[in-house]
């Protein structure tokens, strides 16, 4: 990690200390997937075949994943691991039904009711990562409230791993969602083939999940074409950054920073305080732990863009933390509700010394589908409303007519919309015929 003195960086030393490895790569990254995606756009199953082939060296006819893969998997996990995914299901089930929005009416005038209604998308696409690591959280993550939402066809892509099987945490996870269509796809040609249709995938309305930079790449790209997809947003490489004041505890801090780290190379995380010793000690911790990681040398390489930043204030950590507006942000400060209010921007946020990252990752209950690279600035992670379009509906009286038509009368003649203000005009005269 590159340890940084806030105060004696410029203005653009400071943008670029804090750039994410993942925008640094995106020209090239860009050009392949629109490769990608024409040519699965083109060549449906026969390019998926290929690209399956070429990225997940696996030789794949079929990859809808059959009744009896499903049995096979779950078979072979072990019971903790079963009881385990089916706890954290409960959790983030109770998390996101509590949190669904609901209908509402409201009378805005005598005889003017508007609404909301909520309707389930029709049909999804989710996307569960498995290039570096399965991610059967993932499932449960994407899977829990597209359910609750009541989407009526749930599609659901992963890689296949070089056997041509597919993980069987993850085929049990979306199983434990009642998703029984799971396809044996990853990458951007996953995301193509969700987003435009082939033989054996079906067209989604509107994709879900995160992935490495290939596969957010294909979400940005089929969301901007048209026949393409809505997608839920960018859930690119995992980051997190934590503010640790001088009473933190090193080992903690660093156990946490080495958690995203070890998702992938292109991870980003970073530290501020405005404690030196507390810098250091943490950095020594680091360098310490990740020499006993089985996902040391992808850590070692996330760390390489990552940053450690020192500096005069807890408010001033706090305006670098909004302007960077992380995935996760943790707060390992003392009475670290207390300083909630200064949190403008990040996807989620951990108080104090006894919220790892890694237990929003799996089971407190929240989503751990964020929004990345800054992105939490304007979106916010997902949640039942993610899987759901909410639709307005007005229902007018006479007397409401009579209410408020003399007001958009005067804004239609002030846009110059004449058959806007007949439509109303005329309305009126006949009520006072
Ligand atoms: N933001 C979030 O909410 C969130 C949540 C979970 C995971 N993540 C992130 O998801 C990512 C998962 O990445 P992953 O790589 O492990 O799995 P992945 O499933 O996203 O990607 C694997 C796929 O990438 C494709 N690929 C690999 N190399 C390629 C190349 N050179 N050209 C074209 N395609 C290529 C392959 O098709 C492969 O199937 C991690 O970066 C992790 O940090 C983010
Ligand atoms: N930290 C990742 C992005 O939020 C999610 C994850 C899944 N498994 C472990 N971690
Ligand atoms: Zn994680």
């Amino acid at each position: 990690m590159r340890r940084v003195d806030w105060k004696q960086l410029d203005r653009s030393e400071r943008i670029a200390s804090l750039r994410r490895p993942a925008q640094v790569m995106a020209p090239e990254t860009s050009t392949a997937v629109a490769i990608i995606l024409e040519a699965v756009r083109q060549g449906g199953d026969r390019a998926l075949r290929d690209y399956t082939a070429r990225f997940d060296k696996a030789d794949l006819d079929d990859f809808t994943v059959s009744t009896s893969e499903f049995a096979v998997a779950e078979a072979a996990l072990t019971p903790a691991l079963r009881s385990a995914i089916r706890e954290a299901a409960e959790r983030i089930r109770a998390f996101h039904e509590a949190g669904m929005a609901g209908e509402f009416t409201v009378a805005t005038a005598t005889g003017v009711n508007c609404g909301r209604i909520l309707r389930p998308i029709p049909r999804v696409g989710l996307y569960v990562p498995a290039g570096s690591a399965p991610l059967p959280s993932t499932a449960l993550m994407l899977g829990i409230p597209a359910a609750l939402a009541g989407c009526d066809d749930i599609v659901l892509c992963t890689p296949p791993r070089a056997d041509g099987t597919a993980d069987p945490a993850v085929l049990f996870a979306a199983r434990c969602c009642g998703i029984d269509r799971v396809f044996k796809l990853g990458g951007a040609q996953a995301i193509a083939a969700m987003a435009f249709g082939t033989q054996t995938v079906p067209r989604c309305d509107k994709l879900f999940g995160p992935g490495n930079a290939y596969v957010t790449e294909a979400k940005r790209q089929v969301s901007m074409v048209e026949g393409g997809a809505g997608i839920d947003m960018p859930a690119g490489p995992s980051e997190v950054l934590v503010i640790a004041d001088a009473g933190a505890n090193p080992v903690f801090v660093a156990a946490d920073l080495l958690s995203q780290a070890e998702h992938g190379a292109d991870s980003q995380v970073v530290l501020i305080s405005d404690d030196a010793a507390m810098l250091d000690a943490v950095l020594g911790e680091v360098a310490r732990q990740v020499e006993a990681l089985p996902r040391g040398e992808v850590a070692k390489q996330a760390l390489r863009a990552s940053l450690a930043v020192r500096v005069d204030s807890l408010e001033q950590a706090f305006a670098i933390s909004n302007d960077y507006a992380p995935e996760h942000l943790i707060l390992a400060l003392r009475k670290p509700r207390g300083w909630l209010p200064r949190v403008r921007s990040a996807g989620s946020v951990f108080l104090g010394d006894w919220a790892p990252e890694a237990l929003g990752d799996y089971c407190s209950g929240t989503n751990h589908v964020l929004p990345t690279s800054g992105a939490a600035r304007w979106c916010s992670g997902l949640s039942v409303a993610s899987f759901q379009t909410s639709i307005t509906v007005q229902e007018v009286a006479r007397e409401g007519l009579a209410a408020i038509g003399p007001c958009a009368v005067e804004l239609a003649s002030a846009e110059g919309l004449d058959a806007h203000r007949l439509a109303v005009q005329l309305r009126l005269e006949a009520l006072a015929a």
